[in-house]
């Protein structure tokens, strides 16, 4: 009898065991694809993996910024000032301090980063790299090769394409669209003007987005409008709770464009009526989900993990609704994507925090692995860097490239919605992988440098570029003054590493003299 029992017990014991060991090698497998950037069953190793901090680090560049950041503006008080905007706070918020309370008084002289420019325009040293060379990278285009999705799937565009169907076919391995492009516009004036055929929702991510249909084959990717412009991040929101804004989206698009970048996705606003448009031509599952308002608004919710249920519904007034439309990645064959854990990925955590934020040597780690110890990928994350902090966008976990065009490619700026939330909070842990690199394009440098000094600013460039949106004005004019401001803290930070690096130098260059006048 106890022999019996006792195997039975060990027998329970083994299956369980077992069964543990099998999901724990199917959580580690599915871990690891995302580690690893998984292409055509081969391991490319992309980035170390997410490690926790345990201890405070504070030192390095990163940090030294932050403390004087932080002590320059307690110094002058405060950086922000009051927004007298009913939305902001409703009266069941219990936030605390969670925002700004006193108005700038003095305005300091413009620096125009003089020692900066000098740099941008200082011919690139080949036999003798200058220090600086290694923080401000001027990229040679001399072996340009640069072809286009349809040269690398063997396809002709047709004439009677959609202009979407061209323009997706003309993406190239070096960026979305060119300088000359003549597709972006007539891209937007289709996603305005064709009626909408068919909606569905998009399967996966975290808040409601919906997809759709028009004629010929076209696609846009659709955020709702859930609060006035004016709203901002609730103070007691995570990045990763924050409500995403179909203002950000178009916003950040113009800003990628006017920053030379062209790696978003054509981006716009249009109104819809929420019954004609999306009511009677979505499918069943969202049709489910409608309802009206005890103000009598039409609305619906639909399915998501994340604000869609009846107390987050998108309402319309009373059936018009706003949004923001997005052209449609290439969907055609052998157009995949392949998604990149982004090495400076926050730990989504309400109370850890990811290593980088406490490892001033982070960034020699990610100089070290692929695909960030060649070609431009390091570079593009830097871009990265300062097109987020520009929007206050802390929600970039992963990147995705086009598998296509291999390694040497670069990252889609995708998914924007929860920028453009604090615009009286400049948050400088987005500018952390800038900081901690000590690395910039010298492209991107230059730009800086021309929207800071003018002839345009970037938020009068910004306002002149959204204005010719359906729904402009497209962002709250805090946002447009914030972009200037954070312009003037990026350079702020391009210059601390140089001055770092210059000390560096000399005192290698006195250590060395030192050495010499012994024998002198
Ligand atoms: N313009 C687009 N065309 C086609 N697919 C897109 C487009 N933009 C984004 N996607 C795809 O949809 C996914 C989700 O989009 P997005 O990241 O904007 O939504 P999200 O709800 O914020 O997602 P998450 O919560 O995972 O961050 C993206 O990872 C991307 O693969
Ligand atoms: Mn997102």
């Amino acid at each position: 009898m106890y022999w019996i029992r006792s195997k039975k017990l060990k027998e329970r014991l083994a299956l369980g065991f077992g069964a543990t060991l099998v999901l724990f090698t199917l959580l580690l497998v599915i871990d690891l694809q995302m580690d690893l950037g998984v292409s055509r069953g081969e391991f490319i190793p992309s980035h170390a993996r997410i490690r926790f901090a345990n201890d405070e680090d504070k030192g390095g560049i990163y940090n030294e910024f932050h403390r004087k950041y932080l002590a320059k503006s307690n110094a002058s008080g405060s950086k922000e000032y009051l927004t007298t905007n009913a939305h902001t706070r409703s009266r069941t918020d219990t936030s605390g301090s969670g925002y700004p309370s006193k108005q700038i008084t003095t305005t300091p002289p413009h620096d125009r980063f003089k020692d900066l420019t000098a740099m941008v325009v200082a011919p690139k040293n080949r036999r003798n790299p200058e220090y600086y060379e290694r923080i401000v990278i001027k990229e040679d285009h001399e072996d340009f090769v640069n072809p286009t999705l349809a040269e690398m799937l063997d396809l002709r565009i047709s004439n009677n394409a959609s202009n979407l169907e061209k323009f997706q076919l003309s993406i190239t391995k070096n960026e979305l669209y060119s300088k000359s492009d003549t597709l972006v516009d007539a891209v937007i004036e289709d996603m305005v003007k064709l009626p909408i055929k068919h909606v569905v929702q998009k399967e996966g991510g975290t808040q409601i987005k919906l997809i759709i249909e028009y004629p010929n084959d076209i696609h846009a990717l659709f955020k709702p409008m859930r609060f006035p412009r004016e709203q901002q991040t609730l103070p007691n929101h995570f990045y990763f709770t924050d409500y995403e804004r179909h203002t950000a989206e178009i916003a950040a698009f113009h800003l990628d464009r006017l920053m030379g970048f062209r790696r978003a996705m054509p981006v716009t606003g249009r109104l819809l009526n929420i019954t004609t448009e999306i009511e009677r031509v979505c499918d069943d599952n969202l049709l489910k989900t409608f309802f009206i308002s005890p103000a009598r608004n039409k609305c619906f919710h639909g399915k998501c993990s994340y604000y869609c249920d009846t107390s987050h519904a998108i309402c319309g007034n009373p059936d018009t609704l706003e949004g923001s439309f997005a052209a449609f990645l290439p969907t055609q064959q052998d157009t995949q994507r392949k998604v990149w854990r982004h090495p400076w990925r926050r730990s989504y955590h309400k109370r850890r925090k990811a290593q980088w934020e406490t490892d001033p040597d982070y960034c020699a780690m990610v100089r070290d692995i692929p695909p960030y110890d060649e070609d431009r990928r390091l570079l593009d994350l830097m871009d990265m860097s300062v097109f987020d902090f520009l929007i206050g966008n802390m929600d970039r976990h992963h990147y995705e490239t086009f598998k296509i065009f291999g390694n040497d490619t670069f990252p889609i700026h995708l998914d924007h919605g929860r920028g453009f939330g604090r615009p009286f909070h400049d948050e400088l842990s987005i500018l952390a992988p800038l900081l901690q690199c000590c690395l910039i394009r010298s492209s991107t440098l230059e730009t800086l440098l021309l929207l800071h000094n003018g002839p345009k600013t970037l938020s009068e460039r910004m306002r002149e570029s959204l204005s010719v949106d359906p729904i402009a004005p497209v962002l709250w004019e805090p946002h447009l003054t914030a972009l200037d401001r954070r312009v003037g803290i990026i350079l702020q930070a391009v210059r601390d590493c140089l001055k770092k690096a210059s000390e560096e130098e000399f005192d290698g260059s006195q250590n060395q003299l030192g050495h010499n006048d012994n024998f002198s």
